[in-house]
């Protein structure tokens, strides 16, 4: 679609024509935006790795919990009470383990016992000989569960080390692999030293785990398994984080399965040839519609994450109504559908305006409701800044009007609404009934704003670090608006150029418009969008108002308002729009020019400025004349308000405080920014006293 956009920064020569002044103020753009990415990177970083560090310490948390409490002991030991079988000098020896400690499930365990046999001297050693050593495991009922025997021999010892030590550790395994039954486990053991010779001293019983599977693996390759571990937990929670994070930026909820298949239903056309070529003659419907379901679940998921990406960087609804729209694929908004909007739309197809028009792709139905496909305007616009300016003199159908006479409905929540912005404005009746018809609301706030007078009024502005300011419910004066679109555009000349130029052309295609010659344009839009590396363009939205005049009415869409007349005021706006931004283009070069100025003062001498001021051509001596002589007299008249505030002159010293004017609460709510440091502004504050307050001697 052509865009008919202006370029800006058309070569870095503005009002004055010096390269210097849009240079340095290019500078300065790109350092401010510079910073603000660099801190919106390193705020950006800090959280990431905040919620990086987050989800590391959970993982550690969750890996040691599921370590801990999956793996048993690998080695088990016991102490093991014995007693003497007198006379035969048996010696069971009683040991009492839980069923846990016993051992876990599955693995089979190794019980071993250590004996400490005390055999003082070598005698004993030699007499006690091969011995038997039994254990018999119990159940919980103490019932024999299982039982091992397993021969052993203390090792012998010479006669001739009387004065070493004669102890002797003997090590005997009673069951080299052991698998417990589940339904009867053990929970202790008898075990039996079936000698008459062998004195103990102590003894303990070591239960060493055999792990198998997933225990064998935790085991063996304990730093192996630790990174694997954490790294899947850290993938599946990095995920879920991934997903919720989606969910939550847009609410995945309204795209179940059932707006799949509507979607499926919706794109039909597209998706028929697609679907020719990818599925063979003898596949059946069924077959092809849930292929072509998964193929979509694909695209989806990727357009899910283009949609993030875009939508975290741009979308933005800076007026209308609340929830009425939805971002789609391929840069397009849904817009809540509009049978009127519809069909204007439709028609602005065909149509001059149509380059100042979002391109319009006919509607779709999402989650059971209707909506009109448009050109998303800010897609492919890196931090936008945007304007919505509400058109024409008034925001009400006549047939609203009518009703309100005919029928009238009270409207609490524009009661509400009115009452807000000013508790003074309804009448004592309307208070009673605490509700006004919506033409009494709407007609109040085109009254207190702009439309009624200017025929157009700002209705949000959005500035390129996302910040919304909607507050122009009051505002009236020219002044207020001329300051806005500074504001708004940050003085810079070539996009309030680029602006001018685009207002105009769009005069030029509403001159030529069948369609706007045949409709009442009632609460449209002019929607201004630019950015700081792209383009500057206007376009016309919002039609759900705009109907068709009767075909006994001519509109001329520049005159007044009068009931029957149909008339908008749609030029009107126009009009003072196209003179505010030239005001504005005014003002901002002088503002370029004073900077300039200031900063060659401070650097070069008064000889070169003459100089250079001789090698300017005609036509910019001219402007520049011009341009002192508006900010001279803009000063002067300012100034003179502010210095006639009596609060500041002094009759007694004979002295003007000229302190914190800039700031000064009277001057500021009158919309007058006394700029001290300018040239301009203090030498008409030297003529204003000189010529109006002699006595004051500076
Ligand atoms: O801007 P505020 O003061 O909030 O008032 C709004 C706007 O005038 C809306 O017009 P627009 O859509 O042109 O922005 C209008 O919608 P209509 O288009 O229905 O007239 C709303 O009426 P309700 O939708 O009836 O509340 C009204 O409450
Ligand atoms: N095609 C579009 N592209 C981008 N933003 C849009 C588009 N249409 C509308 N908007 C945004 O939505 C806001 C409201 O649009 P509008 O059509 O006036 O809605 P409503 O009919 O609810 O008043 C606009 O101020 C603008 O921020």
């Amino acid at each position: 679609m052509d865009t008919g956009s202006e370029p800006m920064g058309t070569g870095g020569h503005h009002g004055s024509g010096d390269p210097v002044g849009p240079a340095l103020l290019w500078l300065q753009d790109t350092v401010m935006t510079v910073t603000l990415q660099a801190c919106k990177m390193v705020l950006q970083g800090a959280l990431l790795l905040c919620a990086l560090g987050l989800l590391l310490l959970t993982t550690i948390f969750l890996y040691g919990s599921f370590y801990y409490s999956y793996m048993p002991l690998a080695t088990y030991s016991s102490p093991v009470h014995y007693y003497c079988n007198f006379p035969s000098l048996l010696l069971p020896h009683c040991l009492r383990l839980s069923p846990e400690e016993w051992q876990e499930p599955g693995d089979d365990i190794q019980p071993a016992l250590s004996d400490l046999p005390g055999s003082g001297d070598a005698r004993v050693a030699s007499q006690s000989g091969m011995f038997m050593v039994k254990i018999s495991c119990y159940s919980r009922q103490g019932q024999p569960v299982t039982y091992s025997a397993r021969s052993t021999m203390l090792r012998y010892r010479s006669g001739l080390l009387q004065t070493a030590d004669q102890r002797q550790l003997v090590e005997v395994e009673l069951f080299s692999q052991y698998r417990e039954d589940s339904y009867a486990p053990s929970i202790g053991a008898i075990i039996e030293i079936q000698s008459q010779r062998v004195q103990i001293y102590s003894a303990q019983l070591y239960i060493h785990a055999h792990f198998t599977g997933i225990r064998y693996f935790l085991y063996n390759f304990l730093t192996l398994s630790a990174v694997m571990g954490l790294a899947s937990i850290f993938f599946f929670l990095s995920v879920l984080l991934f997903f919720s994070y989606l969910r939550l930026i847009w609410g995945l909820a309204g795209m179940d399965e059932s707006e799949d298949t509507e979607h499926l239903q919706d794109d039909q056309d597209d998706t028929t040839a697609e679907s020719d070529e990818v599925f063979s003659e003898g596949e059946d419907t069924a077959s092809k519609r849930s292929t072509m379901r998964r193929c979509r679940s694909w695209r989806t998921f990727l357009m899910m994450i283009q949609w993030s990406v875009r939508r975290q960087s741009s979308w933005v609804q800076l007026a209308g109504h609340q929830g009425n729209f939805q971002l789609s694929e391929g840069g397009e908004v849904l817009k809540r559908f509009s049978e009127v909007e519809a069909v204007c739309l439709q028609a602005l197809m065909v149509d001059p305006l149509r380059p100042f028009v979002p391109q319009y792709h006919g509607s779709v139905t999402r989650g059971g409701n209707s909506y009109i496909r448009l050109e998303d305007l800010l897609s492919g616009l890196k931090n936008p800044v945007i304007m919505d300016c509400k058109m024409g003199v008034r925001t009400y159908q006549e047939e609203e009007l009518t009703k309100s006479h005919t029928k009238p409905t009270l409207r609490t929540d524009m009661y509400q609404k009115m009452v807000k912005v000013d508790p003074t404005a309804p009448t004592v009746e309307e208070h009673e009934q605490r509700g006004v018809t919506k033409w009494r609301y709407l007609q109040w706030r085109d009254n207190t704003s702009s439309t009624s007078t200017l025929g157009f009024r700002i209705e949000g502005i959005m500035m390129e670090n996302g910040s919304v300011k909607r507050d122009f419910k009051k505002m009236l004066t020219p002044a207020q608006v001329t300051e806005a679109l500074l504001s708004f555009t940050k003085s810079h000349l070539h996009i309030l150029k680029a602006y001018h130029s685009r207002l105009q052309a769009l005069d030029e295609a509403l001159k030529e418009s069948p369609f706007f010659k045949s409709h009442e344009m009632i609460g449209s839009s002019l929607l201004f969008v630019h950015d700081w590396t792209s383009k500057a363009s206007i376009w016309m939205i919002d039609f759900g108002k705009t109907i068709p005049s009767p075909s006994s009415v001519q509109l001329r869409h520049n005159v007044p308002w009068a009931e029957g007349n149909r008339e908008d005021g749609y030029l009107i706006g126009l009009a003072a729009l196209t003179s505010f931004v030239d005001q504005a283009i005014s003002q901002a070069a002088c503002i370029q020019e004073e900077n300039h100025g200031e900063e060659t003062d401070s650097v070069t001498h008064t000889l070169q400025e003459q100089e250079h001021t001789q090698t300017k051509s005609q036509g910019e001596v001219a402007q520049n004349e011009g341009c002192l002589h508006s900010a001279e007299s803009l000063a002067k008249s300012q100034t003179l308000r502010a210095t006639r505030n009596a609060k500041r002159f002094d009759g007694f010293q004979r002295a003007l405080d000229l302190k914190n004017i800039y700031t000064d609460p009277d001057l500021v709510s009158q919309n007058i920014r006394a700029i001290l440091s300018r040239k301009t502004f203090m030498d008409a504050v030297v003529k204003i006293i000189e010529e109006n307050i002699p006595e004051v001697i500076l």
